[in-house]
């Protein structure tokens, strides 16, 4: 996803309470920046936030924190926040490869992954965000009760994120090849998911624990 450079980006964020800086200051603190102290629950790359914001707005009693690494992007995102006056979301400007420099030990009780892209070139493989050293990332912060749910309508992605978990020793509480097929209501499409199903593509939902 390209987005105009907007040079006033960071002044931006700043200015309307989402978290850009960049000195790990508030980690092991992230409810210190909700008003309620719930669980966290968190998306790593938000695109343009419509799953996030659906999520927040369902769930109330949650506390929901988006990862993305594209400033561009985020201010879309904290625009649609601001919109829609809701409490219990907040933005970060992270790559993900630094989650546990931000985020404390077991803080975190979901992990959302929608769409990642799919680095499809081998030399690539460690930039996938189900590539074990993103997993070491997440093990670290994610409660003993929580999950990853990663949604993808990439086949190869999908195996090699289930080989890759498995080789892990993440356990595997669902995996699913056609979510549409029997769509569950819950489940909240983002803006990709919705793309790609248009276009006829399968779309694959997996949940596992560490
Ligand atoms: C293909 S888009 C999917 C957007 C959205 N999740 C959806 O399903 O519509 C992937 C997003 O992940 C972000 N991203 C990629 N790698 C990331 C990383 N290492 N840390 C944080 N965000 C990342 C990108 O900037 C992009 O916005």
């Amino acid at each position: 996803m390209r987005m105009r450079n907007k040079p006033w980006a960071m002044d931006f964020l700043n200015e309307h309470g989402h978290i850009v800086d960049t000195d790990s200051s508030y980690a092991g603190n992230i409810q210190g920046f909700f008003p309620s102290k719930q669980s966290i629950h968190m998306e790593i790359g938000t695109g343009m936030g419509s799953f996030i914001i659906e999520m927040a707005k369902r769930n109330p009693g949650i506390n929901y924190v988006g990862i993305e690494l594209d400033k561009n992007v985020l201010i879309r995102v904290v625009e649609k926040v601001k919109e829609q006056e809701l409490d219990n979301i907040k933005l970060v400007l992270l790559d993900a490869r630094k989650l546990e420099e931000y985020f404390g030990e077991e803080e975190v009780e979901r992990i959302y992954l929608n769409f990642s892209d799919p680095w499809p070139k081998n030399r690539h493989e460690k930039r996938r965000l189900t590539h074990e050293g993103f997993l070491d990332g997440y093990r670290k912060i994610m409660h003993r009760e929580g999950y990853v749910e990663f949604k993808t309508d990439n086949r190869n992605l999908f195996e090699f994120s289930l080989r890759s978990m498995n080789n892990y020793g993440m356990a595997f509480e669902e995996v699913i090849l056609d979510l549409h097929a029997d769509e569950p209501p819950e489940n909240i499409r983002t803006e990709y998911e919705n793309k790609f199903s248009a276009q006829g593509n399968k779309i694959y939902r997996l949940k596992a624990s560490f």
